[in-house]
């Protein structure tokens, strides 16, 4: 049995079940319905995109108030009387979704810029700050709210029976879990999971992770108004009370209790403490002799335990405990025709591809690279070498767009790149690995290499969560699977990435690097952590790329790699070039003789 075949399962006893539970029944799953759907978001928002929020009760409460000022407000109901009363609730959704699409924008766009502890700092005080605006506007109805909402109808089916507004707010969850799990499972997928750990490295495969993470934002802050608005209808009222901050660190503990990292945990962990909730407040006040919020402190007592025994949430746990008897579900189901990638022209042999002039990196006092010249063309393998701190690794990240030059410029296929983001250096050919080996750990080597062909696919989110990228993420995933085999990896597919030795870690990163299809190979080390075999197979990759047009430059300490295989060779110390040329030509310098392999010239074996 597979989970696709539990989640089947659970609808059709919930749908056979549905008639028959009891009203209280219904109206507890009711709200396990709507507190899921913001605990969705929070899912990917915190547990996927690494963005933690104590604010999504304001979200519920923009979707509430803008479909109870629609619908509740009787100067709103008179300047609308043209239009049919039924329709108003709906007309509220628009607006609601409207309002907080806005509004979550325009707090992303000051609140996501914050990091570390300041985003959930910031997320605080927009939470604070909606909250007392709810209150306060006498249009809203101030502390006491707006009551006499209607309750939804669609295409003439009454849902003011909890039982049947029930129907639609579970099957419009599932929709939502669907969708979002469509989307998590598609490139732009990748691109999400990338935000929470490895923005550096999804930079560097094209993806604008600024843009995601405030797309993913504002996805989770309408997720959590069309919650609202089912609330407002289902009450027949509001007031800010539901929308406070208190209930946004609920909404958070839902998410974080169930599992943060997936979809079915907002749901778990909504259950888990909407039961709870209910449970406690019965009995709490029994126990105690008196009434009061007791039951989030017990709240938080939970929560420390979960975060000590389960960090993961609940959801890891029980998916774990029932794995000899539920298997994952595999990607079945008819494959899409793979639609042709985007194919790039390489340069012709010999074209310079990246030409650094007199690049200085500063670093307050210290000089990491003085006016380092260099060049690559297409066709060759140029290998930079240099003791530890010579300055490599600056002068990478000078040349791959992750930091700018103090002076000096960088061109890439002829262009200037002054300014621009290493995003903009994937987009015109550039692959690169890293030194410090950055991959999503917990993901297939399938998936981290199909992240390297983001640029090749153009699907957004909305084909994503529809399903009809299936074509093009068939290509993507053909690809990357090329790749692999190409690397030698084809036995390590759906492994997860952290469970290999670092050196293949290695190789996974320079199949993802061409699953871009580059022009110029930036490889970091990349013969670190091999054994002989493995670097024998990686230099005879690298020689056919090289044979097919590939520009390649390595840093790397391994000296037989580095001389076997490179066609020119710049030696840096202390930030300078202090020779470049040939590896023989390079090998017999003095200086590098005396600098780098800490030899004199009388020393030096004769015919180096
Ligand atoms: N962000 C930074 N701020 C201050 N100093 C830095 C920074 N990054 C690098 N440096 C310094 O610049 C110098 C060059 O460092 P870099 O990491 O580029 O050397 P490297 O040749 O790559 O060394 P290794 O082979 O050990 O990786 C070092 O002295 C380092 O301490």
């Amino acid at each position: 049995m597979t989970s696709r075949h539990v989640t089947w399962i659970f609808i059709a006893l919930l749908a056979l079940a549905w008639g028959f539970l009891p009203p209280f029944t219904v109206t507890l799953l009711n709200y396990i319905g709507l507190y899921s759907m913001v605990a969705v978001g929070l899912v990917l928002l915190t547990g996927v995109g690494g963005m933690t929020s104590f604010g999504q009760a304001a979200f519920v409460g923009l979707g509430a108030y803008a479909t109870a000022w629609v619908s509740g407000n009787p100067q709103v109901g008179e300047a609308l009387a043209a239009i049919p009363p039924g329709l108003l609730p709906w007309l509220g959704l628009l607006l609601g979704l409207a309002v907080t699409a806005l509004v979550a924008w325009a707090l992303g766009a000051v609140t996501l810029r914050l990091s570390g502890h300041y985003l959930p700092l910031g997320t605080i005080a927009w939470g604070l700050s909606l909250y007392y605006i709810f209150g306060n506007l006498q249009v809203l109805g101030g502390h006491t709210g707006l009551a006499g909402l209607p309750s939804l109808g669609l295409f003439g089916l009454d849902m003011t029976s909890p039982r049947v507004l029930g129907v639609f707010i579970w099957a419009l969850l599932l929709v939502m879990i669907w969708a979002l799990h469509n989307l998590l499972d598609s490139r732009e997928g990748r691109a999400i999971r990338s935000l929470k750990t490895g923005r550096v490295m999804a930079e560097s495969m094209g993806v604008d992770t600024a843009r995601q993470r405030i797309k993913l934002f504002v996805l989770a802050a309408l997720l959590a108004a069309v919650s609202g608005w089912l609330y407002a209808h289902l009450q027949r009222f509001v007031n800010p009370t539901p929308f406070n901050l208190n209930i946004g660190i609920e909404y958070l503990f839902m998410a974080v209790v169930g599992g943060s990292g997936y979809l079915w945990g907002a749901v778990l962990g909504a259950t888990l403490i909407t039961l709870l909730k209910a449970e406690l407040q019965d009995w709490l006040p029994k126990l105690l002799g008196t009434s009061g919020n007791f039951e989030i402190v017990v709240f938080g007592l939970l929560m420390l335990l979960v975060l000590q025994r389960a960090a993961d949430g609940l959801w890891p746990l029980i998916a774990g405990a029932t794995r000899r008897f539920i298997q994952p579900a595999q990607r079945g189901g008819k494959q899409a025709a793979a639609a042709p990638l985007a194919q790039r022209a390489l340069p012709a042999l010999g074209t310079v591809v990246l030409d650094a002039s007199d690049v200085t990196k500063r670093f307050a006092g210290l000089v990491a690279n003085n006016a380092v010249n260099l060049d690559v063309k297409a066709g060759e393998v140029h290998a930079l070498i240099g003791p530890n701190g010579a300055g490599k690794s600056t002068f990478f990240n000078m040349i791959s767009g992750v930091d700018d030059p103090t002076t000096g410029t960088v061109s890439l296929m002829g262009q200037p790149m002054a300014g621009k983001p290493s995003r903009a250096f994937a987009r015109l050919g550039l692959g690169r690995t890293f030194q410090h080996v950055r991959l999503l750990g917990q993901r297939s080597v399938l998936e981290n290499v199909a992240l390297g062909a983001h640029l090749r696919g153009q699907r957004g989110w909305v084909a994503a969560m529809l399903r009809t990228d299936r074509a093009e993420e068939a290509a993507l995933l053909a690809e990357a699977r090329r790749q692999i085999e190409r690397c030698g990896l084809l036995d390590y597919i759906d492994t997860p990435a952290a469970s290999l030795p670092l050196g293949q870690q290695r190789i996974v990163e320079i199949a993802r690097a061409l699953a871009g299809q580059p022009s110029l190979l930036l490889l970091d080390e990349p013969a670190a952590g091999l054994r002989h075999l493995e670097k024998q197979s990686l230099a005879k990759l690298l020689s056919q790329l090289r044979a097919e047009g590939l520009a390649i430059l390595v840093v790397e300490h391994d000296m037989e790699f580095v001389m076997n295989l490179a066609d020119r060779v710049t030696v840096l110390e202390f930030g300078t070039v202090i020779a470049s040329g040939t590896p023989a030509a390079v090998q017999a310098d003095p200086r590098v003789l005396a600098a780098y392999l800490g030899v004199t010239c009388e020393q030096a074996p004769a015919g180096t």
